[in-house]
């Protein structure tokens, strides 16, 4: 791996989410293999590389939801905070609160504005009224979404434009207080100017939040990445195969494969 540059934050600062040996079987076969990696409270860490890798089963595991999908086995481990989220007796809703995770195609219920905001935050506790109302601000403020839809709360969440339902499903994890938020080329549907809000919302979340972001987008990688994995497949597994701060993996890249996946990318 390349070392060329130092960090973004301090090494001192104990990792917030880290994956050991992390491996993702499908019916016998590896997916990915020999995963590690620490990411450090504030950091937005970027996973690139070509189609197939592994990138999005990887992000998966990081909140349990390859739990969910039936015929992967996860092995080796992935800690938060230092506990492992694969121990036994491990709560995986309030995990999957914490590590939050934006898709591809925003995640919208059929149901209001306000009640999107509020889905995970109800199941977690008891909320008054007044609460309500102050969480749904709070996390559509945060979401850069308040303006343009405060006077249409109760309004069908799936009347909005997916830019903005884009910013509503980032506003729903705002809302339980992620402190990992997962995304999963969260712009890839997206036109320009709302790609430019999400890219804008990384960069000012990541003082509060730590952020996991898979793109396909080199340019993008560069404007809010501080940290980058390439994950590339070697003998027919996905590995990271070099991992550097950002400048350092897309100017100077050190493996065959990132090389190669930079010069089509
Ligand atoms: N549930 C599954 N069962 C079997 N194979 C799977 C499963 N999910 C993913 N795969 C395979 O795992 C490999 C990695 O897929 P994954 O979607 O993680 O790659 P990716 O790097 O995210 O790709 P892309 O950039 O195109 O989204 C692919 O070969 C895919 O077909």
């Amino acid at each position: 791996m390349s070392d060329c540059c130092p960090p973004p934050v301090a090494t001192d600062v104990a990792p917030i989410l880290e994956a050991r040996g992390l491996e993702v079987r499908a019916q016998g076969r590896a997916l990915i293999r020999e995963v590690n990696f620490s990411v450090r409270p504030g950091q937005v860490f970027g996973l690139i590389g070509p189609s197939g890798a592994g990138k999005s089963t990887l992000l998966r595991a990081l909140n349990r939801l390859a739990d969910l999908i039936p015929g992967l086995r996860v092995s080796g481990d992935v800690r938060l905070h230092g506990q492992s989220i694969y121990a036994p007796g491990t709560d995986v809703n309030a995990l999957r609160e914490k590590v939050g995770m934006l898709f591809q195609q925003p995640v919208v219920f059929p149901t209001s504005i306000a009640e999107n905001v509020l889905f995970g935050a109800k199941r977690l506790r008891r909320l008054s009224r007044g609460e309500r109302a102050e969480l749904v601000e709070f996390a559509l403020t945060e979401s850069a979404l308040w303006d343009e839809v405060k006077d249409r709360l109760k309004h069908p969440a799936t009347a909005l434009s997916v830019g903005q339902q884009q910013r509503l499903c980032l506003a729903r994890t705002l809302a339980v207080k992620s402190e990992v938020i997962l995304m999963d080329e969260p712009t890839s549907a997206l036109d320009p100017k709302s790609t430019q809000a999400i890219e804008e919302l990384i960069r000012r979340l990541k003082e509060r939040h730590t952020i996991v972001i898979v793109t396909h987008n080199v340019s993008q990688a560069r404007r809010v990445t501080d940290w980058i994995a390439c994950v590339c497949v070697r003998d027919g597994v996905g590995e990271i195969v070099e991992s550097a701060c950002c400048d350092a993996v897309l100017d100077n890249p050190q493996c065959r494969e990132v090389i190669e996946y930079l010069s089509h990318a």
